[in-house]
């Protein structure tokens, strides 16, 4: 059977004086100790150290202390960064002390490490106490205890093996974390690592150093993994695929970091190692994407045709600028203002979740992905065995279009704070398709400046945006020669010329424009133009929890009533 752990509740020294210090089964607090107020009230009040002791006190919930550690030696003014001019007094000498670390929240979602040491001078006190926390902490069996760490020592600045060394390792061996670490040395060396190589029963979870292409390396890895070990097939359309039981921790040190700031909040590494430590779990849909029947690859963030595509395609042979070489690409990219020809089919969402111009974004804990929703049901399956009102009507539409986006997330990332659909769901089962029809540069550029600031960047109405389970997009040179056919005994003059430029347009020999663009699949170029799109609802999981509403935990001043 199992016993509630007893409270424990002493008057023990912290740097702001005696304090009364309780452990529950939930939380660890402490506070001025009554004492001390009742003394202060009484005799000469100082209200500058009565304010320095309330700032002192905290309520911390047990799932955020990071460790506990016995603390020998301590000078007590040590970690107020107080300097001590006399010596230790006999007392002080004799004083037994513990050192709590815990999470504290910052601005923007940033986490942080704090410590806070606890005196007393019995041992078998300190003892009790540090006893009573390990007990405590040793019952949150979500943590990982043992994790495998890739770092892609080339990813963004360059500066992976750096942030990993002197800001995570340091964490993780504070919370008694044992890691095995794997400094890549080439392209999809994590990938293969994973797929076939690592031992994976040794660990409770996978971190990832780099980017957002390095993520999208593991997760390939991983799914791949997953699927061959529970003789799941990920090349079989319509394969229900099995979910990865692993989560994967993201230190952002890239380019964009886009998984990782739109599923904490920020692209801080101590903030992603935090979360890592203290075992959040948040599940995440990812896209299969299949050409001409066969699979190719997945997508967690940003898949985008046109603008975004041939972007990537021209900061590719940019990479030694670093991360800026999005900006000179995107720029470039914009002047050149290229459309494409095509046909987008897709099956819209049910409607119980939401749509993409919802004001309501997902949050920590959203209710939304947490609701069982036939897109959950159906989604990655086989459309063509499902019956025809689950299914749904496929809707097409053809056009000329800048951009072709699909945002499994919302993509927000430091250039774009709310992302490129800002209300998209994390694990909701779809994906928000945004049709970004020809246009002016002018309009185009509006429309563009509308990802950095407030405004809503689908209210134009070269925009059309969707809620989506399933899409297909057939280039304009692909479509069937039935398709042209129709368009041929439709069209007047007009219909015709295109479609013979549409054949000339096949020969390279021709040496016309290019007809097609590529697509930018999480930071990856996908050579194919033609492609469909599965949502997998829930398909892997992160250590992450999504990003919190601003609370109270805000102001590091609150003291929470006990
Ligand atoms: C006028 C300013 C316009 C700014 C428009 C910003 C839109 C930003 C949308 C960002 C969506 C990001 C989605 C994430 C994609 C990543 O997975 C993926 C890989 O990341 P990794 O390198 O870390 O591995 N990253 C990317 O594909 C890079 C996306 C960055 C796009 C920057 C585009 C800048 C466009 C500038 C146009 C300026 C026009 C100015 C005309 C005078
Ligand atoms: N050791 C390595 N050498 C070269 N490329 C690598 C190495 N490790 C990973 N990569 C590749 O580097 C690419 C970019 O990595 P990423 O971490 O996303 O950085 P960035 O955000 O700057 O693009 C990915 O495609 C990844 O597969
Ligand atoms: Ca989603």
């Amino acid at each position: 059977m199992e016993t509630q752990p007893r409270a424990l509740c002493s008057q023990l020294t912290s740097q702001h004086g005696l304090c009364d210090v309780t452990l529950t089964g939930a939380f660890l607090s402490w506070k001025e100790a009554e004492t001390c107020r009742r003394r202060a009230a009484g005799h000469a009040y100082d209200p500058r150290k009565a304010g320095a002791f309330k700032k002192g006190g905290r309520c911390v919930p047990l799932c955020e202390i990071v460790a506990v550690q016995e603390t020998e030696g301590e000078d007590p003014g040590a970690d107020t960064g107080e300097r001590r001019s006399a010596p230790r007094s006999p007392a002080e000498c004799n004083q037994h002390a513990f050192t709590v670390s815990y999470v504290e929240r910052g601005r923007k979602h940033r986490w942080q490490c704090s410590e806070v040491t606890f005196r007393c001078t019995e041992s078998r006190l300190c003892l009790q106490w540090l006893q009573a926390i390990k007990e405590q902490l040793a019952l949150l069996t979500t943590r990982p205890k043992r994790l495998l760490v890739y770092i892609n020592p080339y990813g963004g600045k360059q500066r992976g093996k750096r942030i990993y060394e002197q800001k995570v390792a340091p964490i993780f061996c504070r919370a008694s974390i044992s890691t095995d670490v794997i400094v890549t040395e080439r392209a999809n060396h994590a990938r293969d690592h994973l797929k076939t190589e690592a031992d994976l029963q040794k660990y409770d979870g996978i971190v990832c150093v780099g980017g957002d292409g390095m993520f999208s390396e593991v997760m390939h890895g991983l799914i791949s993994r997953t699927q061959r070990d529970t003789g799941a097939d990920q090349n079989c359309s319509g394969e229900t695929l099995v979910e990865c039981s692993l989560r994967v921790g993201i230190i952002p040190a890239g380019s964009t970091d886009c998984v990782c700031y739109a599923t904490v909040g920020s692209n801080d590494p101590v903030t992603s190692a935090l979360h890592i430590v203290v075992g959040d779990s948040q599940p995440m849909d990812v896209c299969s994407i299949r050409a001409d029947d066969t699979f190719l690859r997945y997508s967690v963030s940003l898949l985008g045709y046109g603008f975004y595509g041939d972007m990537l395609t021209d900061s590719e042979r940019k990479r030694w600028m670093g991360p800026a070489r999005y900006d000179l690409s995107g720029v470039k990219t914009f002047l050149s203002h290229r459309y494409y020809e095509g046909t987008v089919s897709f099956l819209l969402a049910d409607s119980n979740v939401g749509t993409p111009r919802d004001k309501l974004q997902c949050r920590s804990g959203c209710n939304i992905c947490q609701q069982p929703s036939a897109d959950k049901r159906l989604c990655g399956k086989e459309d063509r065995a499902l019956d025809g009102e689950a299914k749904g009507a496929w809707q097409v539409i053809r056009g000329k279009f800048l951009a072709i986006n699909a945002a499994c997330m919302s993509c927000a990332c430091p250039r774009s704070p709310k992302g490129l659909s800002p209300s998209a769901h994390l694990a909701n089962g779809t994906v928000d398709l945004i049709l970004v029809h020809k246009c002016s540069r002018l309009d185009f550029f509006r429309h563009l400046l509308r990802h950095t600031n407030k405004d809503d960047q689908f209210d134009h109405p070269f925009v059309e945006v969707y809620r989506v389970r399933q899409f297909r997009f057939t280039p304009r040179c692909q479509e069937t020669a039935s398709e042209l056919e129709l368009e041929l005994r439709e069209g007047d003059g007009v219909g015709r010329a295109r479609f013979f430029s549409q054949i000339c347009r096949k020969h390279p020999a021709c040496g016309c424009m290019p007809t097609h663009s590529c697509w930018n699949c999480d930071g990856e170029i996908l050579p194919h133009a033609g492609i469909e799109v599965r949502v997998h609802c829930q398909l892997i999981k992160l250590f992450a929890r999504g990003i919190e509403e601003q609370t109270v935990f805000d102001d590091p001043y609150t003291l929470c009533a006990i």
